[in-house]
């Protein structure tokens, strides 16, 4: 078990430009974390001052109750967005090296390597330069360069852009297993759907600050329950005042009534008996938000 990455309070600016407020959120140990937003929103800003490749204004960085000195950043598996590999060295001696700077011997770093290369299908390159490989495979040697080196904590920006669905699966099951070896794992990404099957628990921050913080189920039902009606005429307003009933949103064109209701109040079933009382019922459904929802209404508020 390691400690938990603890982000308290971050702020940082570039020039007159804000690009974090008061960032805080932690990452438990054994947990994978969604961290999402628009562009520009300050995802790698974050990230960047948690691998202390940039200094925040204020704010701290801890693992556990201990900031991150030299030490604890060398226990950090990094994706950078910006690939940082070079180009023109063979992937097997440039991950054996990047093993090597963590501090591994010789030895462990050549059975770590061949041990993740086979794992994330790249095997078969480790005699070609960096340069020659695709851009999902030279992703793929990135991920494994965050490895190598058994990190105790793992951050990840947009690992999964420009993979292809096999390569998603496998970046997928890799960060899951690290998760479940009691690692903490945080990840950004802009899919959505993805961050939505394989997160415990997702940030949304829109311009510097987080909007938006839990699992993700929770934020679903945070916002209620939306209860989809087609059948009772739209323009009788019908469930106007009800119980329960927080919005109510009647789309005329498709005869639809869409209720966001509270279901600590609102009773389903007397609703439905309201609907009854003013038309027939062809469709009576129930649907919580998803996270492209929750993310555009927590960007835009
Ligand atoms: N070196 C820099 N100098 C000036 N402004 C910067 C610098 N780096 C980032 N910014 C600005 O800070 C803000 C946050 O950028 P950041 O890269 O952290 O966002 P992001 O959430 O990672 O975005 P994306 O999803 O597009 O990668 C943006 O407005 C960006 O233009």
């Amino acid at each position: 078990m390691t400690e938990p990455l603890i982000i308290d309070g971050l702020h940082k600016r570039y020039g007159d430009l804000v690009a974090l407020q008061d960032m805080t959120f932690q990452v438990s140990p054994g947990e994978l974390f969604g961290f999402v937003g628009s562009n520009g929103a300050g995802k790698s800003t974050t990230m960047r001052i948690v691998l202390g490749v940039l200094a925040a204004d204020a704010g701290r960085v801890t693992l556990g109750d201990k900031p991150i000195d030299l030490h604890t950043r060398r226990q950090i598996g990094y994706m950078p967005e910006e690939r940082g590999l070079y180009p023109k060295m063979k992937v097997g001696e440039q991950l054996v090296f990047l093993a090597r700077l963590h501090g591994m011997s010789t030895t462990a770093a050549r059975e770590s390597v061949e041990r993740w290369t086979t794992r994330l299908g790249v095997d078969q390159r480790v005699g070609d330069d960096v340069g020659d490989l695709s851009l999902g495979n030279q992703q793929r040697v990135q991920l494994a360069a965050a490895l190598v080196h058994d990190p105790r904590v793992l951050v990840l920006d947009e690992p999964f852009s420009g993979l292809d669905p096999v390569a998603v699966d496998v970046m997928s099951d890799v960060l899951k297993e690290k998760a479940a070896e009691g690692i903490p794992v945080i990840f950004s990404s802009h899919q959505l759907d993805l961050v939505q099957r394989l997160c415990d628990r997702v940030g949304i921050v829109a311009r510097g600050q987080m909007r938006a913080l839990g699992r993700v189920d929770e934020l679903r039902a945070r916002d209620g329950i939306t209860l989809e009606i087609t059948g009772p005429p739209t323009s009788a307003r019908w469930a106007d005042g009800l119980p329960g009933v927080l919005a109510a949103d009647y789309r005329i064109a498709d005869n639809l009534t869409s209720l966001r209701i509270d279901p600590g109040i609102a009773d389903d079933q007397a609703i439905l008996a309201a609907a009854l009382r003013s038309g027939p019922v062809h469709r009576f459904a129930q649907s919580t938000p998803d996270l492209t929802e929750l993310f555009r209404e927590a960007v835009s508020a």
